[in-house]
């Protein structure tokens, strides 16, 4: 099995470009199953998840294809199956988003459910009750969910917490059902925005994405269009604690600096100087981490995805962190790993309490999700010796040429097979 071996590196140097957003890249493929007109897409990252969605569609029936690295064009005109099997879905939870758009486009959908995850039990019943609130049948057994519905019928939905997929599922779901769709404590992740313009250009009519309220009146049909996902605001965040952690002094293209605020508050709290321009950030790093509490929260407070590379940081400031997940149930799989090089970090419930140390050592550690497996690298960079990082796989979901990109920057990382 592959490996991702780091070594303690100098501070990094230089620049990084950002690729496009996984959490955007997903949602919209998926949407491109309402069209019946070829929709391309721009600033694709290459990434596994995007292969796996890419499968998905294609079991579908639909003629997708990459062109260059990054543009895939995607014809939805004959889907031909409605079934998303098991095998497929096993690989990546974020493909239960076809289920709004088949339900839309054909009136049913069977979909094998998405099963457990390192992070948490993940649930789908906010997806499901905005289903059946639009008028479709659900059925659960044997594994999968089937839904029906002659015509969705435009709803008022309450989300009891603010799911990212949930929203996304339920507003691609609305956007041919008949009459108006409100969905209320709605997700506000620049992703559901990036979604709502992408089906917006393919003539839906969606308002207010981007707050708690979004208004879908339901239209006839939806056809081409051409669009470019926004840069991946957790990988450019990934790069930011890459410097702060080095001591480094990197500029981060290709971000819209409002997507990352939360983000960039913490570190200018921790004593990282961070300067703001208009499509990049620089990443200044030269009077040592101070520690800094942390609490996890739907977007616009601090990304659960950036939690685990944040604790990475947090092991070797100055003082002690609290971080508090509030989103995942069980978000601190990356403890122990990082516990094996040296941090020094106690869980209590939902709060990991973090001593910062100058003493993190290489180790042979696993990445049990994808950003436990950022934040191992993270941490590898200041580690004495060498660290070997196993299941990669992980990593491979959702970080674009990552060896490539930090060791651009001067890191010492490689890949061994
Ligand atoms: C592909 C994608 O975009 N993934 C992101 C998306 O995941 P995802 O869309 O799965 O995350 P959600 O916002 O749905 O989940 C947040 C919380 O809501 C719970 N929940 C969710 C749905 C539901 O029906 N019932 C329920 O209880 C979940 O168990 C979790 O505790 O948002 C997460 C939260 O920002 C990010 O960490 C993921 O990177
Ligand atoms: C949890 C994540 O993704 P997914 O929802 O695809 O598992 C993530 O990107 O950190």
């Amino acid at each position: 099995m592959p490996k991702i071996i780091v070594e303690k590196s100098p501070a990094l140097k230089g620049s990084v470009k950002v690729s496009g957003a996984k959490n955007s890249t997903l949602p919209i493929i998926a949407a491109s199953l309402l069209s019946q007109e070829t929709c391309t897409l721009e600033d694709i990252p290459a990434l596994d998840d995007v292969d796996v969605i890419s499968e998905v569609l294609a079991a579908l029936g639909v003629d997708i294809n990459r062109h260059n690295k990054n543009i895939l064009e995607i014809n939805s005109s004959k889907i031909t199956n409605i079934e998303a099997p098991y095998e497929l879905m096993r690989k990546m939870r974020a493909s239960f988003l076809v289920m709004g758009p088949l339900l839309a486009r054909m009136g049913k959908a069977r979909i094998s459910l998405p099963g457990g995850c390192a992070i948490g039990t993940r649930p789908i019943d906010l997806h499901l009750k905005g289903f059946k609130a639009l008028g479709a049948n659900i059925e659960v057994g044997h594994g999968y969910v089937e839904a029906y519905a002659d015509k969705l019928i435009g709803d008022k939905i309450y989300l009891d917490f603010p799911s990212v997929g949930a929203t996304e599922n339920i507003m691609m779901a609305a956007t041919m059902a008949k009459g108006e769709t409100i969905i209320e404590n709605a997700a506000m992740e620049p992703e559901i925005v990036d979604l709502a313009n992408f089906l917006n250009k393919m003539g839906a009519d969606i308002k207010g994405a981007g707050t708690n309220n979004i208004r879908i009146k339901g239209v006839t049909e939806l056809g081409k269009t051409r669009h470019s996902v926004i840069p991946d605001r957790i990988e450019a965040g990934t790069y930011m604690i890459a410097a702060a952690i080095t001591g480094g002094d990197v500029l981060i293209e290709n971000v819209i600096p409002s997507h990352i605020k939360p983000i960039i508050a913490k570190l200018i709290e921790a004593g990282i100087d961070v300067e703001e321009k208009e499509d990049s950030v620089r990443v200044i790093a030269k009077n040592g981490i101070k520690s800094v509490d942390i609490k996890t929260l739907p977007y616009p407070g601090f990304p659960t995805d950036m939690q685990s590379q944040f604790m990475a940081l947090m092991s070797i400031a100055n003082g002690t962190s609290v971080m508090i997940e509030t989103v995942f149930e069980n978000r601190f799989m990356h403890v122990d790993e990082l516990k094996r090089m040296g941090a020094n970090i106690k869980i209590d419930g939902r709060s990991a309490i973090i001593q910062g140390t100058d003493k993190m050592m290489g180790a042979p550690v696993k990445a049990t999700d994808l950003r436990a497996g950022a934040a191992l690298i993270l941490a590898g960079l200041v580690s004495e010796g060498h660290t070997e990082i196993s299941d990669i796989y992980h990593i491979d979901r959702g970080y674009t040429d990552i060896e490539q990109k930090l060791s651009n920057m001067g890191a010492k990382i490689y890949r061994v097979e």
